[in-house]
């Protein structure tokens, strides 16, 4: 008997076709369609998922009990109960590297577009107020010869230094990484404290993952350690930051701007002030967002799904000790 999979959202006719050369699989292409009782009679049957966006919670997992592996359409995993997957022996794959370059063009753009307040000027000609030269009061800062401070200087934290440091001459600072040092000898790198960190970067730059170590990293005591017009950037996961903290140290002027990928909630609630504040940047969770980068995250989702299903390694396993055991049975 064919296997079955369960495919939701993201992948184009060319990469279902393929996975149908193989196995059966039930597509559901709308987010509210997890929500359906197709989608979790299709689940109870399903081998495979391969998923993006979808909140994959214990009893998700407890009502599919023949799945052997995920592919999330995803490089971040915190959607995911690990320790669930790793007792059921469920193998986890991720996409990284493929979204290495867009997620930081994304991150840099959070830096251009808030120092420069390029959103909330481009609003200001929109609204007919440009009648003369602008004046101090809308002028912007500097970005290149500025301190970048990376939280997390993994792959997309060092590629988005790696823009800072090479076309902006800025100086690179990391911290809650180990050390790096090829990046400290390319980029100029220097590793310290969170603390000393925050207190020294124009920008502050979190490209961490979100798990219990760095849920609320970035609270209210952190950001008063913060430069008065520092601009704080989060191209991670919005709870890694204590929003509210953010809010207030936004409105007091505590810290200069935020650049904003990523929220706790999401779809960002329509209640939040967030994307109405002139020193905010809001974007609606974009860092991969380009036709080329999705393309590639769903095939690497797919590649994933059909090596693991057919017993081979697959290119990004999240918990490979899963085939370690699957091996020694
Ligand atoms: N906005 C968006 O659309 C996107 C957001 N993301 C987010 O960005 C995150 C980072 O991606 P990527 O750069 O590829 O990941 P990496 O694993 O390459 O980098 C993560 C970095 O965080 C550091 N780190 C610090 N504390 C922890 C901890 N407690 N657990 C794990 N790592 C820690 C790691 O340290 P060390 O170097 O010592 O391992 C590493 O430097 C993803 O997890 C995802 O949440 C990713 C893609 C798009
Ligand atoms: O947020 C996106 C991801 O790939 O993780």
């Amino acid at each position: 008997m064919r296997k079955r999979i369960v495919a939701f959202r993201r992948l184009n006719q060319e990469q279902l076709t393929q996975l149908r050369q193989h196995y059966d699989v039930d597509f559901f292409e709308h987010h509210e369609d997890a929500d359906s009782p197709a989608f979790h009679a299709a689940l109870a049957k399903a081998h495979g998922l391969i998923t993006a966006g979808l909140k994959v919670t214990p009893q998700l997992i407890d009502s599919a009990p023949h799945l052997e592996t995920i592919a999330s359409i995803s490089v971040g995993y915190d959607n995911y109960p690990l320790a669930t997957l790793n007792e059921r022996n469920i193998l986890l794959c991720n996409t990284p590297d493929v979204l290495t370059e867009t997620t930081a063009d994304t991150g840099f753009l959070l830096i251009m577009a808030t120092a420069r307040r390029a959103i909330e000027l481009a609003s200001w000609v929109k609204d007919g107020h440009w009648k003369s030269s602008i004046g101090p009061d809308l002028f912007g800062s500097d970005v290149h010869g500025k301190t970048l401070g990376m939280v997390g200087f993994g792959r997309i934290g060092a590629a988005i230094a790696r823009r800072g440091s090479l076309g902006f001459g800025m100086q690179i600072r990391y911290t809650m990484a180990s050390p790096k040092p090829e990046l400290e000898k390319e980029l100029g790198a220097q590793r310290l404290s969170l603390q000393e960190l925050l207190a020294t970067s124009d920008f502050v730059c979190v490209s961490v993952p979100l798990n219990a170590d760095t849920e609320k990293l970035i609270d209210s005591a952190a950001l008063k350690r913060m430069k008065p017009n520092g601009i704080l950037i989060n191209i991670s996961r919005g709870k890694v930051i204590d929003e509210q903290a953010l809010i207030e140290a936004l409105n007091t002027g505590q810290i200069g701007a935020a650049g904003l990928d990523v929220f706790e909630q999401e779809p960002l609630p329509v209640e939040s002030p967030l994307p109405y504040m002139p020193n905010v940047v809001a974007l609606p969770h974009i860092g991969s967002a380009t036709h080329e980068t999705r393309a590639a995250m769903a095939q690497r989702a797919v590649d994933n799904m059909l090596l693991a299903l057919a017993g081979s390694n697959p290119i990004s396993p999240v918990n490979p000790e899963v085939l370690t055991r699957r091996a020694s049975v």
